[in-house]
């Protein structure tokens, strides 16, 4: 074992503990993160072309953290050199006066984001080529848009390394043991550091049973399908097509979100926020397609510029908490190992906040924004502490 001591070593680097790395280093604080796969891959939850971005929240709380997850996504534009972000709405539709819709309303309202009602009679001349729902309101936030995911995780792995970040690929963590300096043990060698972050996405629980710790986070596989347009560009960025989230479709119980026609031209993402539960190392043994039948009937009914069965479909992993709300937490017996897991399928746009309360964290700082709603003591019926 090397007599090196990091300031912190982050495990896992995803978006989460990339830009978790990042601030640690621009905080001059000595750092090193590992990932247990040769980098970039796509096994975890950050890979892929796309993730929405968005102000339209039903909690006060997230519309609170986008707030400043948007300036800081400006910054690492502006640091990398890239267009990260593109804007283009995000349509939202419901049942005009209940559940998720009504409360985005009122969160949206009461934050003071640039927000467009539609009413019912104009609402094809905005939005063309879509059937709103019977009983649906519609809004626009309109600060909304698309991040470039796989582009903006190499640019904050760029901007870290520049800051004088270590990461070391294809070393898969094995072991960690707590103590005022933590060890960490990979396949081919093992590291000290006074602090410890795991971000390891699908992963965290076989890595945190290693710190004792067993936490309530279900893996599940979201199947990413893309729907040809029958007239290409019908629902292309470039016409200003918007983002979507449909909350209560007929279909089915959970929400269905789309994106623009954009980075495959002539097909746009349409996917359903439920999947089929799945060891994050065989996920593609879950062959369940129950989602692609009910998307396939909510676009046959709303979306009918697309030909209702997928073009392409790719997977991707979402680690949920039984509230679907975060896990940013020191762990219970040790103050200096730090976690942040269950984004629950809707992280990736909170990447550069997250990132700055985890290195918060690690650094001994107060957080800057109020963590308790992602405490892990609201699940201490589920937690198993072994230590
Ligand atoms: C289909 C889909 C659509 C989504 N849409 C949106 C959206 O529109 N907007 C949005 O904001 N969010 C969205 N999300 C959610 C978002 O992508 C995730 O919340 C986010 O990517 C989680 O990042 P992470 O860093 O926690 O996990 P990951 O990206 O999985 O990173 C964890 C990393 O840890 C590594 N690791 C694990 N164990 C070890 C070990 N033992 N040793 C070393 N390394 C290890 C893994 O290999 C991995 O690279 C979506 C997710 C999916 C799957
Ligand atoms: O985070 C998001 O914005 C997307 C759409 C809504 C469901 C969760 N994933």
């Amino acid at each position: 074992m090397s007599t090196e001591v990091y300031d912190c070593i982050v495990i896992g680097a995803g978006i989460q503990g990339s830009s978790t790395a990042y601030h640690l280093a621009e905080n001059k604080q000595k750092t090193l993160l590992l990932e247990q796969f040769v980098l970039p891959h796509s096994r975890g939850s950050s890979h892929g072309q796309t993730r929405i971005i968005r102000k339209a929240y039903e909690e006060d709380f997230y519309t609170k953290m986008m707030h400043e997850s948007y300036e800081l996504w400006a910054q690492l534009e502006k640091e990398a050199g890239v267009q990260l972000f593109r804007r283009t709405g995000l349509l939202v539709m419901g049942p005009e006066n209940e559940g998720g819709f009504s409360n985005v309303k009122a969160t949206l309202q009461k934050n003071e984001v640039p927000t467009v009602l539609l009413e019912r009679k104009e609402f094809s001349q905005h939005i063309p080529n879509v059937n709103l729902t019977d009983g649906n309101g519609a809004l626009v936030d309109t600060t909304a848009g698309v991040l470039y995911a796989d582009r903006s995780l190499r640019a904050i792995q760029g901007l870290y390394q520049n800051n004088g970040g270590l990461i070391k690929d294809a070393e898969k963590v094995i072991d960690i043991k707590p103590g005022d300096v933590v060890t960490v043990t990979t396949e081919s060698g093992a590291y000290r550091g006074k602090s410890l972050v795991i971000t390891a996405g699908p992963w965290a629980n076989t890595l945190l049973t290693r710190a004792g710790l067993e936490l309530p986070l279900k893996v599940v596989k979201i199947n990413v399908c893309y729907w040809k347009e029958k007239i290409p560009g019908t629902y292309s960025v470039s016409h200003r097509f918007p983002c979507f989230v449909q909350y209560n479709p007929k279909e089915a119980e959970n929400v269905i979100y789309g994106l623009p026609s954009n980075e495959y031209p002539g097909l746009m993402k349409v996917c359903y926020h439920t999947g089929s539960e799945t060891e994050p190392d065989e996920r593609d043994k879950q062959k369940d397609r129950g989602d692609i039948d009910i998307l396939s009937r909510y676009i046959t009914r709303c979306f009918p510029g697309l030909v209702p069965a997928p073009a392409v479909v790719e997977s991707c992993l979402y680690t949920v908490t039984p509230d679907d709300n975060f896990l940013l937490d020191c762990h219970p017996n040790y103050s200096n190992i730090i976690i942040g897991a269950g984004f629950s399928g809707h992280g990736f746009k909170f990447g550069p906040v997250v990132g700055k309360v985890l290195c918060q964290l690690a650094m001994g700082q107060v957080p800057s924004h109020d963590l308790s709603p992602f405490c892990i003591k609201r699940f201490q019926s589920h937690t198993k502490s072994a230590l």
